[in-house]
């Protein structure tokens, strides 16, 4: 039998269709009206407000196998309580005490790494997916190739917040991630963004300044709910999670997304996230994206 190439084999369909409402959101069919409004949407979503957001895109069958996979693994999560500046990097005694280099923030959070997800991982699945890796680039919009990100960590862990947990504000490693959130916290854990703080040329160190004194000029905020997808730039808008209550933790899932396949986290970002660097951190280190603080 011969098929086009662009022509995805039934059982690949339905194994992704396990995973995403595929009969609302046809991604694996490019051509499809539905999925050119949705790109299309989502792209002017993007460019107003520097995220999208896609409601229930999915299962929540696959939402209910992700979450307890985390519970499964809650003996493994890599919890820290660590202080750090926006850029996951040392002090520098050299600069006022007021820039942002030098304003640090005690964060409390756990990740099950991406290297201990289970082999049939619901999530494992979906970031293995050439189509999601197309969806997303198209709704970039996005004039170089993106790729799935080489860090063996940080690619596509689960962030896992506790009551009393907190994510302060930083700036990712990554260019792109998306995020579906698995389990809602009782309260708080609000995602809240800075839709293109700064860019590759421009850290915008005054602004940033601003918001980590509280100006709440640039913030926008997300109602996540279990089963939505964003996609939003996590190294150009700064982010953070506000202090998760309650007795319900909060579960996100985060694939990310990356212009140059060969880069991974500094050592020092994935020790302090993570728990621990590997060899390919130390390897890659001079290989950075760009030449953002980080
Ligand atoms: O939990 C979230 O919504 C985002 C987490 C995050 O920013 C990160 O892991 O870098
Ligand atoms: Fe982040």
């Amino acid at each position: 039998m011969t098929q086009a190439l662009n022509i995805i084999p039934e059982v690949a369909v339905s194994t992704l269709n396990a995973l995403i409402d595929l009969d609302r959101y046809p991604i694996h069919d490019p051509e499809a009206e539905a999925t050119k409004a949705l790109i299309a949407q989502c792209r002017e979503e993007l460019d107003a407000v520097g995220c999208c957001c896609i409601p229930n895109f999915i299962r929540p069958e696959s939402i209910a196998r992700m979450q307890a996979e985390i519970e499964r693994k809650r003996g493994d999560i890599y919890w820290s309580q660590d202080s750090h500046n926006p850029y996951m990097r040392q002090d520098d005694p050299s600069l006022p005490e007021d820039h942002p280099k030098r304003t640090f923030q005690r964060r409390s959070s756990g990740f099950v790494n991406s290297d201990l997800r289970e082999d049939d991982s619901d999530l494992r699945k979906l970031y293995d997916r050439d189509e999601l890796l197309n969806f997303v680039a198209q709704c970039l919009g996005v004039t170089r190739p993106i790729y799935r990100w080489a860090d063996p960590l940080g690619c596509c862990p689960y962030s896992v917040m506790d009551d009393g947990n907190y994510f302060p504000w930083h700036f990712d490693g990554n260019e792109f991630t998306v995020s579906i959130l698995v389990q809602k916290a009782d309260k708080g854990g609000v995602f809240e963004y800075c839709p293109d703080l700064r860019t590759p040329e421009d850290e915008n160190f005054d602004q940033v300044a601003k918001v980590l004194k509280g100006d709440r000029g640039p913030v926008h905020t997300l109602d996540l709910k279990p089963g939505d997808l964003q996609i939003f730039k996590g190294r150009f808008s700064m982010h953070r999670v506000t202090p998760v209550e309650g007795n319900r933790p909060r579960y996100i899932a985060l694939p990310t997304y990356v212009y140059d396949p060969e880069t991974v986290n500094r050592p020092e970002r994935a020790k302090q996230f993570y728990g621990r660097a590997l060899p390919i951190h130390y390897e890659r280190e001079a290989q950075r994206p760009d030449t953002l603080t980080d």
